[in-house]
């Protein structure tokens, strides 16, 4: 038996929350900004970024899109950055990753002023997510699915977490946060290069799923009773839906679900609370750089 831990609901939540704090910001003659950079037509990017500025117009929060050709140089991306740093109407400056492969992706993280760096991919602040300096931004996948053990009642204290996945943007940071005071896990990090991932695996009592391999946890991975964070999100084909494919995390989520103690859909688990934790950074950029 288990339980769906429902990211929807969680991220409603989390935008009221948001939409409260707006109305106050805005009363005191602050109108939250956000910047989105889309270099290239990546049909997925496009569909994030559609999504990130209409929930910044739905809370009252300024949103400007921008969107440059594939063809874009990295030195003209780095004169959009600083043009956003520069301007006071914006908190926050997100640029869609990935971007085409002749842009140096670092370099450019590198150019945004980290208190505009929503994502947390900037080294100050990953710097400080590591030194658990909490005036820094955390990235909001890994923010998202801590806000989701805490809202499911998940006890993570002592726990055996394992993060499956080593990137920058969920698996790293994911990490810091599940073995900070406070959290209190015990981590381990395992990837595709590790020895007896379904071994490694089956001593979890919390398995954070972020490879991007569609289904790749299977029930077997899985121990009895844990609860299961799903980070994947990879379109398989599928022609008997009409947009020609669908979503699916990185694990197999019906055999999975029918063991653990709880689970994360997708869709409706981490990518709603992704979106949902980019709103709140926003917020709180724009009260720092204000204050
Ligand atoms: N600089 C940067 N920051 C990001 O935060 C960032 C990024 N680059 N690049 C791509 C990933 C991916 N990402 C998602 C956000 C929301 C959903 C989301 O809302 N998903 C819905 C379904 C959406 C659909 O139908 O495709 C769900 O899971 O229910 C998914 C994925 C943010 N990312």
């Amino acid at each position: 038996m288990s339980k769906v831990i429902d990211g929807k609901a969680v991220a409603a939540a989390v935008l009221e929350e948001c939409r409260s704090e707006v109305a106050e910001m805005r009363s005191n003659g602050i109108t939250p900004g956000l910047a989105v950079v889309l270099v290239g037509s990546d049909p997925a990017s496009q569909v994030y970024v559609g999504s990130k500025a209409r929930t910044c117009e739905d809370l009252g929060i300024y949103s400007r899109k921008i969107e440059l050709p594939e063809e874009t140089t990295q030195e003209e991306l780095i004169k959009v950055v600083e043009e956003l740093n520069a301007d006071s109407a914006i908190h926050g400056i997100l640029v869609q990753s990935p971007p085409p492969k002749h842009i140096d992706e670092e370099a450019v993280i590198r150019t945004i002023d980290p208190r505009k760096d929503v994502d947390g991919f900037h080294p100050e602040n990953v710097a400080k997510l590591a030194l658990e300096d909490s005036s820094g931004f955390v990235p909001c996948t890994p923010a998202g699915c801590m806000r989701l053990l805490k809202e499911a009642d998940v006890e993570t204290k002592g726990a055996n977490a394992v993060v499956i996945g080593r990137s920058m943007i969920v698996g790293k940071p994911m990490a810091l946060l599940l073995m900070a005071k406070g959290s209190d896990a015990t981590v381990t990090v395992a990837h595709s290069r590790s020895r007896d991932l379904p071994g490694i695996c089956r001593q979890a009592d919390i398995v954070i799923a972020a490879v991007g391999r569609p289904e790749m946890v299977t029930a077997d991975w899985v121990k009895d009773g844990a609860v299961v964070i799903d980070v994947g999100i990879n379109r398989v084909d599928d022609a008997t839906k009409k947009r020609g494919y669908r979503l699916t995390g990185d694990v197999a989520y019906e055999e999975v679900a029918a063991k653990c103690a709880a689970i994360t859909p997708v869709p409706g688990g981490v990518g709603p609370m992704t979106i949902a934790m980019l709103m709140k950074n926003t917020l709180k950029a724009a009260k720092q750089l204000s204050s």
